[in-house]
């Protein structure tokens, strides 16, 4: 446990109502940060009932060095502390506090290691996660915050600062580290934002390559320290084969437990769909994106439904269905970074939020999602052993099933097959990251990104 409290040392005072413990520096290789707090729906009440415990309590136990003192220290201010919640509960004076502490219920914390922490993606998707917009109102939740390098690590600080001083009462912990050993210690959720851009005469080919390598680490680390069920949603690009290499590398993990973010596409679809039989978007559903994350991606309106009825009842212009629906969808990301000068982050963020919930609450009687999940048995005939996007259930508790009721026709199938084969041509190029040849062979030279994320 690299980041927990190692020793629990007395109270700072024996009237105190608080057990606060030092937050022993168990780094290896690279530097941590912890916040615990005590954090509530009545959240405020604690903090009025030990507003004045916590503060002699900091000031007694906090280290000389930190609160931006020059040199590098483990921990920040609170960061340093952890509180006993039911401890205070035991100890508190007042009748108003005990009644508060006796009626309080608290579910078990989730945790959430997000990587890729400090960027522009992140900047939306974390405070969405400790609203409790995520895993729901009444969900404890820790973030594990996963940074590159040392030089990322301030950043990470200003983000950890940020949520602190956001006082979400069901962010519990917070975490920050740059050892994907350390930070994926028991997490039952991982979500890989973080990879490298694109850089300037970059081929698709070398991003394969170089993505791959930190997407292969991951994996091992997940395997060595994650929950055994934990679920990894793979966001960085390009997201379907870095999904594959890292659950190749994490062969202990379920392989059914590993996706690539495919929803901010289909959000997209239903969003043309929408304004192209002016509807609201509400009533767009059974959207399924087959294939990659990428300009071969297959939106699918031949069984995407407008008020209950299929699409192609509603809008009737088959030309556009055929010829321009795909290639806005494709180059909405693009269009978006020239009207507005940087990527689609905070959409990514609302994506990445629908996709988790779609896996912790139940789908909607007949209805369902897409996700880039693992090829292994499907029904449609695609090519197994890669991640491809395909429509899921859930029955809400994490895990999914592939919808059978859907029907491909000979457009979507011949969209379909080139996605695959794109696929396939990725799967080659990782070869050497995926336990399967020890040389590249690789193939891809087509620029298949979508616009706006490099
Ligand atoms: N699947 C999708 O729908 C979708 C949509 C948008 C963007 N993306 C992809 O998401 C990724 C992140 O986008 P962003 O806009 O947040 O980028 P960003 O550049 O703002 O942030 C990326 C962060 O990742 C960090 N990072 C790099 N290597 C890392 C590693 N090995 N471990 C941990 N962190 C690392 C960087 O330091 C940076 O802070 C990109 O690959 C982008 O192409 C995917």
């Amino acid at each position: 446990m690299a980041f927990m409290a190692a020793a629990a040392t007395a109270p700072s005072s024996s009237s105190s109502p608080l057990q606060l413990h030092k937050h022993a520096a168990a780094r290896r290789s690279a530097p941590a940060l912890l916040l615990r707090r005590p954090r509530s729906r009545s959240h405020r009440n604690h903090l009025v009932c030990s507003l004045d415990a916590t503060k002699q309590a900091v000031q007694e136990e906090r280290p000389a060095a930190v609160n931006g003192v020059a040199g590098r220290t483990d921990c920040y201010g609170v960061f340093c502390t952890t509180y006993d919640l039911r401890a205070v509960g035991a100890r508190w004076r007042t009748d108003w506090c005990k009644r508060d502490e006796e009626t309080k219920t608290w579910k078990k914390v989730v945790s959430v290691a997000v990587s890729g922490a400090a960027g522009m993606i992140s900047n939306h998707l974390l405070f969405k996660l400790a609203s409790g917009q995520v895993f729901g109102p009444d969900q404890p939740i820790a973030l594990k915050l996963l940074g590159s390098s040392q030089r990322s690590f301030q950043k990470l600080e200003g983000v950890a600062m940020e949520l602190e001083d956001s006082l979400y009462p069901l962010l519990r912990e917070v975490s920050i580290g740059i050892d994907p050993y350390e930070v994926f210690q028991d997490v039952e959720w991982a979500l890989l934002i973080g990879a490298k851009p694109r850089g300037p005469g970059m081929e698709r080919a070398d991003l394969l390559n170089i993505n791959g390598h930190i997407f292969a680490q991951q994996g091992k680390a997940l395997n060595a320290v994650a929950s055994r069920n934990v679920k990894v949603l793979v966001v960085g690009n390009p997201c379907n084969t870095n999904a594959l290499i890292c659950l190749k590398n994490a062969p202990d993990i379920p392989s059914k437990n590993f996706h690539a973010l495919t929803r901010l596409d289909e959000n997209r679809a239903k969003c043309q769909l929408a304004l192209k039989a002016s509807v609201f978007y509400d009533k767009i559903s059974n959207m399924t994106i087959w294939g990659n994350h990428s300009t071969t991606q297959v939106p699918d309106f031949v069984n995407a439904r407008i008020d209950g009825k299929p699409a192609r009842q509603v809008i009737r212009d088959t030309k556009w269905l055929h010829e321009e629906f795909t290639k806005t969808v494709q180059k909405r990301g693009g269009e978006l970074i020239q009207k507005r000068g940087r990527s689609s982050a905070p959409s990514t963020a609302v994506s990445i939020v629908d996709a988790i919930r779609s896996l912790v609450t139940p789908t909607p009687e007949g209805d369902w999602f897409s996700s880039g999940v693992y090829t292994n048995g499907n029904p449609y005939g695609i090519a197994e052993d890669i991640v491809f996007s395909m429509p899921c259930r859930s029955k809400g508790d994490g895990d999914y099933e592939l919808v059978t009721d859907v029907t491909i026709d000979d457009f979507l199938w011949e969209r379909i097959k080139k996605s695959e084969a794109e696929l396939l041509a990725e799967k080659r190029c990782v070869g050497h990251l995926i336990g399967e040849g020890e040389e590249e062979l690789c193939e891809v030279t087509e620029d298949t990104m979508l616009p706006g994320e490099q």
